[in-house]
């Protein structure tokens, strides 16, 4: 790789790198920031098919109802449709409690523009940019500090002239990161002296990560010496506006915000330039998952991931934190023994406390958030194939069919599961591993059957089993007595010339969870047959009767397996 032709951040002539006393590693995030999604201007711009005002009216439907309060609406002047969408909204008026924000360059006929957009709306924030990194002084702008100074300050003084009453100011020295940090502090002086910020009409500082070109501790300290150095603190919003270049876009929004950032700006899912802008849905749910309400509503992560996916007409990855379709979901074997068992312990917690589950402190491994706090069920947190083990295919079978499986039997089934799976090298859901169960234990043909039984209590812990025992095709009538029903049917069975020892033995109802009427239980019952150890297993609305099947099952199976 020619690595050499590229410069650490560290060594850059002139450096962004500020000298900074850092308090930020020793902080901890404690409140949201003020979010504010631009995905109908950023991440906009990034798409190979910009939004029609349809589907930009949907996205911006979507942030109020999430409860963003101030919502970067377009670039007005950029395209009519950016334009038009301004004044739809103009027409039909904005929720009281949010604020649009619209974008502009710094020049004259762009600021226009973007005044036209607005007028009507009773609030908005007018967002002004200018590039300030030396790259592109020298090279895009080609003008030296003071060229790119007087810029900045004769597009600030434009928006100035322009805003009427509700209108607010924001600023960012685009390519802040890259930018020398004494000029990017004198830009921003100059800009909030400009436009006279004071507490009760503060400016919004949005400090982007342009492109992002370091580790995100460098970010942070960044935005550290902007907040302990920028001039008017108290009447600046210190914002951030990280891009995701390294793939450390919340690294950086997250170190920031412990280094002074009071607002955030980002995209749903990361959409944006490039690899896109830092996302919104990860930082929040980040800060939920810290015990911090993020204070979104994110309770229905996949209608938001719909919405998100049909407006930008991009998928989300199944991967992506929070929201993709296998982020809940553990298919390795031990990973699953541990949410199994994690999810039983929280069931148990939440009743000792005598609270819904929803509402228990939630600590199962391998799920940093509960899935129901985001709208998604649990059938999904488990998924079976062939990385998978005993506990996995446990879960399954008792979420789904209310079989509470021994842990032996669930050792051996995992066994003819992996057959299937390392066969098929496919995933196995709930339904085929009742079937794969099915018929390894309840349907289960073979040289032994039992009918027309019938069992008598006949004195203190004494009973007799009598049936039709069919063995290898001879049939006859035989009894047995024994301490229980069981026990007797072992001796008839010896009495048929089948010799069986049943060394385990359990049942259970299957509550609602089994399919069709009634509430069959389940019987397992681990046998010897002529030396050979095998789990058989029953289901009846009589326990006896599903007893009784479960020996046979063990039975039929160690005779043919
Ligand atoms: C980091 C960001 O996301 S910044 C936002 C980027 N978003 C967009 O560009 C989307 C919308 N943009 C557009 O529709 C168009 O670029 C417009 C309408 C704004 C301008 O279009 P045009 O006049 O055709 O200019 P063009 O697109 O080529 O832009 C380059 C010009 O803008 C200048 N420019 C770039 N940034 C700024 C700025 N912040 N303020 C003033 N001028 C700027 C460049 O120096 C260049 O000028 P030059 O032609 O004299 O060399
Ligand atoms: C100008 C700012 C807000 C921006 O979009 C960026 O730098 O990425």
């Amino acid at each position: 790789m020619p690595s050499h032709r590229y410069r650490s951040v560290h060594d850059r002539d002139p450096s962004p790198v500020p000298d900074v006393e850092r308090t930020w590693p020793s902080r901890r995030l404690e409140a949201p920031p003020l979010w504010v999604p631009v995905d109908l201007r950023d991440g906009n711009q990034a798409l190979a098919e910009p939004m029609d005002p349809g589907r930009k009216a949907r996205m911006f439907d979507l942030f109020v109802a999430m409860g963003f309060k101030e919502i970067e609406v377009g670039y007005p002047s950029a395209s009519a449709t950016d334009f038009a969408f301004v004044r739809r909204l103009a027409g039909t008026g904005v929720p009281d409690d949010v604020t649009p924000v619209v974008f502009t360059p710094a020049r004259r006929d762009l600021i226009e523009r973007t005044f036209a957009s607005i007028e009507g709306l009773p609030r908005a924030v007018v967002h002004l940019y200018t590039a300030t990194g030396p790259a592109w002084r020298d090279v895009v702008l080609r003008e030296d500090r003071d060229g790119v100074r007087r810029l900045i300050l004769d597009g600030a003084a434009d928006v100035a002239r322009r805003a009427g009453p509700g209108v607010r100011f924001e600023f960012s020295p685009e390519t802040f990161n890259l930018t020398e940090p004494d000029f990017a502090l004198e830009v921003c002086d100059a800009v909030t002296d400009l436009w006279d910020a004071a507490p009760d009409r503060p400016v919004v500082l949005n400090l982007p990560a342009t492109v992002e070109i370091a580790t995100p501790n460098v970010y942070a300290d960044q935005i550290e010496y902007m907040h302990r150095n920028v001039a008017r603190r108290d009447a600046v919003i210190l914002s951030v506006h990280p891009h995701n270049d390294r793939g450390t876009g919340v690294a950086c929004a997250e170190l920031a915000m412990l280094a002074g950032a009071q607002r955030v700006e980002g995209c749903l899912f990361g959409n944006g330039e490039r690899t896109g802008n830092v996302d919104l849905v990860t930082l929040a749910l980040n800060l939920h998952a810290q015990g911090v309400d993020p204070c979104l509503d994110l309770s229905d992560i996949d209608e938001i991931r719909r919405t998100v996916e049909h407006c930008n007409r991009l998928p989300v990855h199944e991967r992506h934190p929070y929201g993709g379709d296998l982020v809940y979901t553990a298919f390795s074997g031990t990973h699953q023994d541990a949410i199994a068992k994690g999810m039983a312990h929280h069931a148990k917690r939440a009743a000792d406390l005598g609270v819904p589950p929803e509402r228990a402190p939630w600590d199962v491994p391998y799920l940093p958030i509960d899935p129901a706090d985001v709208g998604r069920g649990y059938e999904a947190v488990i998924r079976v194939n062939s990385q998978s083990g005993k506990g996995g295919i446990a879960y399954l079978l008792r979420t789904g069919y209310g079989l509470d499986l021994p842990r032996r039997l669930q050792i051996e089934f995992s066994r003819v599961v992996q057959r299937a799976t390392d066969g098929s090298g496919e995933e196995v859901t709930a339904d085929q591993l009742w079937d794969l169960f099915r018929a390894e234990y309840l349907d289960r043909p073979g040289p032994v059957a039992v009918t027309g039984w019938r069992t008598a209590h006949t004195g203190p812990a004494r009973h007799d089993f009598t049936g039709t025992v069919t063995v290898d095709g001879v049939t006859g009538e035989h009894t047995g007595t024994g301490n229980g029903p069981i026990d007797a049917l072992t001796g008839a069975l010896a009495a048929a010339g089948v010799r069986v020892d049943v060394l385990r033995f359990a049942e259970h109802s299957t509550g609602a969870a089994a399919s069709g009427g009634g509430s069959p239980a389940v019987a397992y019952a681990e046998c010897r047959v002529d030396g050979v150890v095998r789990w058989g297993a029953g289901r009846d609305t009589s326990v006896l009767a599903a007893s009784v099947q479960a020996v046979l099952s063990a039975v039929n199976r160690a005779k043919t397996t």
